[in-house]
């Protein structure tokens, strides 16, 4: 479902010629369709980018990404808008629109889809029900605990019915009762085949949690790395 091939990246920095340090070195591995893995890595290791550019929101300086057989360098631009709804993304701050209803939030992706608003509805009610917050759509987030709140995010990232699941720091300001009940929620999309990366510093909750863990430090994955000559 996921392939990095060799994957580094560079931000380009203004004043430093080429470029500041690799934020990642030619990384290299993959999630086969319905896997469920962690990335871990100290502050600044490059977790937040490798999942950026699988969202499209960075290219890579070398190396290739590809995502469901599409190597993302060759999509066209009209291609960007359907690989992002096949990539459902939550963020630790959920980003969720205060001035708006449960139910506007977790359709916005489908607003900007273009679906009509009876299918709109039944897919937002059924994303609602997925995440265990079916009849709350009337309410303000606001007015929603914070693991509330983290489920109206999720919600938000599945009503697409993304194959891929990309999580930054999802449980970041949540209780370890909390934190594990969302995990638990991740659990079940991967049973339904979908597949599901999370980047987290909760290294309790992950070897509570079992699952395969990618480790990357100063950008280079240092567990979960294929070798080089695989792709051939
Ligand atoms: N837009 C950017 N421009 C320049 N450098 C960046 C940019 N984004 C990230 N970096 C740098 O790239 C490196 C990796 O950052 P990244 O955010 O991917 O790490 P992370 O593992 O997600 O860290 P954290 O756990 O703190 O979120 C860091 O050195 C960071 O300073």
């Amino acid at each position: 479902m996921v392939r990095f091939d060799r994957v580094s990246k560079r931000y380009s920095s203004p004043g430093t010629q080429g470029g500041g340090k690799e934020a990642l070195s030619s990384v290299n591995f993959e999630l086969q369709r319905g896997e469920f893995a962690f990335l871990t890595g100290h502050s600044g290791a490059g977790k937040s980018t490798l999942l950026k550019l699988m969202m499209l929101m960075e290219r890579p300086s070398r190396g290739q990404v590809i995502i469901d057989g599409q190597n993302l360098a060759r999509l066209r631009p009209s291609q960007v808008p359907f690989h992002r709804r096949k990539v459902g993304v939550v963020f630790q701050n959920h980003q969720l629109l205060f001035d708006r209803s449960v139910f506007d939030n977790v359709a916005l992706p489908l607003q900007i889809a273009g679906f009509t608003p009876a299918e709109a509805g039944r897919r937002v009610r059924a994303a609602l029900d997925s995440v265990g917050l079916l009849g709350m759509e009337k309410r303000n987030p606001i007015e929603l605990s914070g693991g509330e709140q983290q489920r109206v995010g999720i919600a938000r990232a599945v009503v697409n019915k993304p194959p891929l699941l990309l999580a930054d720091e999802p449980t970041g300001n949540l209780d370890p009762e909390l934190s594990e009940e969302i995990m638990k929620l991740f659990t079940r999309f991967q049973q339904v085949g979908v597949t599901v990366l999370i980047a987290t510093h909760d290294i309790a909750l992950i070897e509570r949690m079992g699952h395969r863990r990618l480790i990357l430090d100063q950008g280079s994955m240092v567990q979960g790395q294929l070798q080089e000559g695989v792709y051939g």
